[in-house]
């Protein structure tokens, strides 16, 4: 299967420079989201076995280990119990992706084997980026020597903050390129961005500069994904689509906890860009503890009761 890759285009301010948001009527939107359906109990079950093939299962913490990271694998590659899924007829099920620091891709790389599921690694001094950017490249392709199938960059804020567009251009570029065959997300952190229209703007120059996904925080932001942001960028994919004929991925990410966060961010998905974007290659949740009451809820539609947290998913 051959994979996506969004070649970027040229800086192009006119795409974006005229853009105004009408925060009201964003916040409007996306509080109908989480209501918008009520969904038949066979169609809850298939949307939450599609958030977890979408999830990109993360562990990005100081105490981190070879242990914990093989841990988490296992959890990628069998992400919800055998005897649950058989009572579905779904086989095969994994998350999207593990996603790690850059010293764990070995780790991971090791303990996933041949099962096909990707490796992330953050980079690019992860998760405030404020290191020269020779080293926030060279830790770039140290994890893509390492094994990394994805990398997710962060970028400098300030460039944002100022309205500095062609170095954030340059500085994405050049990391896009530092990625080689590497798939890139982009992570804004838009907590830290002030405005709707800096998170709007950010979103098309990095897809300009040829990122793969954007993805919204690294989980370590006072303020990470929420509705009314994800909104803003899947608008600004739409557009750059329109614009570009490129497909870009959408990457929500920090503080998605609940089966029914995971409901509401696919309705987003599945309103705004539609059935294409609820895949993985379009498509990924970064999450460190969702997949827990995921696989509650899925019990519990298999068997009508919730199991005992010793069934549960380590995440
Ligand atoms: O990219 C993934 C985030 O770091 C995960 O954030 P979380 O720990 O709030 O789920």
């Amino acid at each position: 299967m051959s994979v996506r890759r969004n070649p970027g285009t040229d800086l192009r301010p006119d795409w974006f420079e005229g853009i105004r948001i009408n925060t009201p009527a964003v916040e409007r939107r996306a509080a109908t989201l989480p209501v918008r359906r009520s969904l038949k109990k066979d169609w809850q079950a298939a949307w939450l076995l599609n958030a977890v093939r979408c999830i990109d299962l993360t562990t990005l913490a100081g105490d981190d280990t070879d242990d914990r990271v093989a841990r988490l694998c296992a959890k990628a590659m069998q992400p919800v119990a055998p005897d649950l899924l058989k009572e579905l007829g779904v086989e095969g099920l994994t998350t999207g992706a593990v996603c790690v620091y850059p010293t764990m891709v070995a780790a991971a790389k090791r303990a996933l084997g041949n099962s096909g599921v990707p490796v992330a690694s953050v980079a690019t001094g992860f998760p405030a980026g404020l290191m020269p950017l020779d080293l926030r490249l060279a830790e770039i392709r140290y994890a893509v020597d390492q094994g990394a199938d994805e990398i997710d960059i962060v970028i400098t804020r300030a460039h944002v903050l100022q309205g500095n567009w062609a170095a954030l251009y340059d500085e994405i570029s050049a990391m896009r390129e530092a990625c080689g065959s590497s798939r890139m997300k982009a992570i804004l952190a838009t907590g830290d961005l002030k405005s709707f229209e800096n998170v709007a703007k950010a979103s098309h120059v990095a897809m300009q500069a040829g990122s793969d996904w954007i993805k919204t925080s690294t989980g370590k932001e006072g303020v990470n994904a929420t509705l009314p942001v994800s909104l803003i960028m899947c608008r600004a994919i739409r557009d750059y689509q329109t614009q570009s004929g490129n497909a870009v991925g959408f990457k929500p990410a920090g503080g998605l906890r609940t089966a029914k966060d995971a409901i509401s961010w696919q309705v987003l998905m599945k309103e705004e860009l539609g059935t294409d974007w609820l895949r993985p290659d379009l498509f990924r949740i970064g999450a460190s503890s969702l997949l827990g009451d995921i696989e509650r809820q899925i019990s519990h539609h298999v068997t009508g009761r919730y199991a005992s947290a010793h069934r549960q998913a380590i995440a």
